[in-house]
């Protein structure tokens, strides 16, 4: 099966996900879970296969697993091609009203907010978000929005997933929460960020400014600790490389370190990995459950699968999970992107609206949208 053909074949409804690697569209359900226990549908997912005869699970989970459920389905029909490539773009009509949530000067006023609040609980870090919610006269284009993400080469991981009530989440990631294949783990944290330039001199300052960031690093670092101390006791043995790589999207420059494992017992699954992972300090903060009610406290929206994971798992358990960052839901007329970023004590507000503005870019620029934000 040629993978531009189910890319094509992609409609709202159906699970796509596209890596380097593979190109997946499962479409129907045979079997569907949601629960708000996401380790509750790690286990469900075994029988359900075996009982289905189909090759994988797919689905999402929330930010908050435990206000939001997770949702996973053996789709009817999974097929899956090699890595998708097209040559054309689609057009994306234009939205008839754009609205900041919340307007920019408030996301600064809570990013000022959250490093006096670091400061005063003794947190490390936490990650403040903000959304763009965009009206059309007609239904959002999915189909060609993830045509130009996938043109794009707009992350690693680029994904169409259904939600609950009709809704598509949307979008291109460059972070892998972890992938299992056989007893190797493989997760690719990335914090640090700054933005991508047309003008290859500045674009090359920006990415040797952020590799030299005390800032960025210490914003990684949380990161690495926390992601190693919930691993390790999965793992018999773990590499984590002792600095980050700077790597880039057509967007953004970020800092990223691969780590990869051996699993000490074959019989915990991809989804259970990700289920224990989540949410990282890449999404959330450190320590986590402080982070998490900041960012209740902070932020004027519920994030809803935004920041959360996506990915499949096949009846053996190995799968592969990706944060849900660069994305967007939709649902119907209206589409709600979703950008933020870490902030740590050391944090400028002004400068950390500039890095979601310019995370915002991956979403619009598959629209075709340029503006002002
Ligand atoms: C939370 C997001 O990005 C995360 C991933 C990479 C770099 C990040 C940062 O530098 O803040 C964030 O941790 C987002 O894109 O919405």
């Amino acid at each position: 099966m040629d993978a531009r053909e189910l890319l094509e074949q992609y409609t709202p409804g159906d699970f796509f996900f596209g890596t380097a690697d593979r190109t997946i569209l499962g479409t129907g359900s045979v079997h569907s879970f949601t629960d708000t226990d996401a380790f509750a549908l790690s286990d469900a997912v075994p029988a359900a296969l075996a009982e289905s005869g189909s090759s994988l699970a797919v689905g999402v989970l929330p930010f908050d697993t435990a206000a939001t459920a997770g949702h996973v389905v053996v789709p009817r029909v999974t097929r899956i091609a090699g890595p998708v490539q097209v040559a054309d773009r689609k057009p994306v009509g234009a939205p008839v009203a754009v609205r900041a949530v919340p307007e920019p000067v408030r996301h600064v006023e809570a990013v000022a907010r959250a490093v006096a609040a670091l400061q005063a609980r003794g947190m490390r870090k936490v990650v403040l978000a903000r959304a763009l919610d965009l009206e059309f006269t007609e239904d959002v284009p999915a189909e060609a929005i993830l045509n130009n993400l996938v043109k794009d080469k707009a992350g690693g991981y680029t994904f169409a997933a259904s939600l609950p009530h009709g809704r598509q989440l949307i979008g291109a990631t460059p972070e892998l929460l972890l992938s299992r294949t056989g007893d190797q783990v493989i997760c690719h944290p990335h914090a640090g960020s700054a933005a991508r330039s047309a003008d290859p001199v500045t674009d090359r300052e920006n990415g040797e400014s952020l590799a030299r960031s005390r800032k960025d690093h210490i914003e990684h670092g949380v990161l690495i600790d926390a992601l190693v101390e919930t691993l390790r006791p999965f793992c018999s043995s773990l590499d984590v490389p002792r600095e980050p790589a700077l790597v880039s999207t057509p967007t953004m420059w970020h800092l990223a370190t691969r780590v990869t494992g051996r699993l000490a017992d074959r019989d915990v699954t991809a989804l259970h990995l990700a289920a224990a992972l989540h949410p990282t300090p890449a999404i959330c903060g450190s320590p986590t459950e402080a982070a998490r009610t900041l960012v209740g406290e902070l932020e004027p929206f519920d994030r809803g699968y935004y920041a959360g994971a996506v990915g499949w798992m096949d009846a053996a358990g190995d799968g592969e999970w990706a944060v849900s960052i660069r994305c967007a839901e939709v649902s119907e007329r209206s589409l709600r992107l979703y950008a933020g970023g870490g902030i740590v004590p050391a944090s400028d507000p002004k400068a950390e609206l500039d890095e979601t503005s310019a995370k915002f870019q991956t979403l619009l620029r598959a629209m075709g949208l340029d503006l002002d934000l």
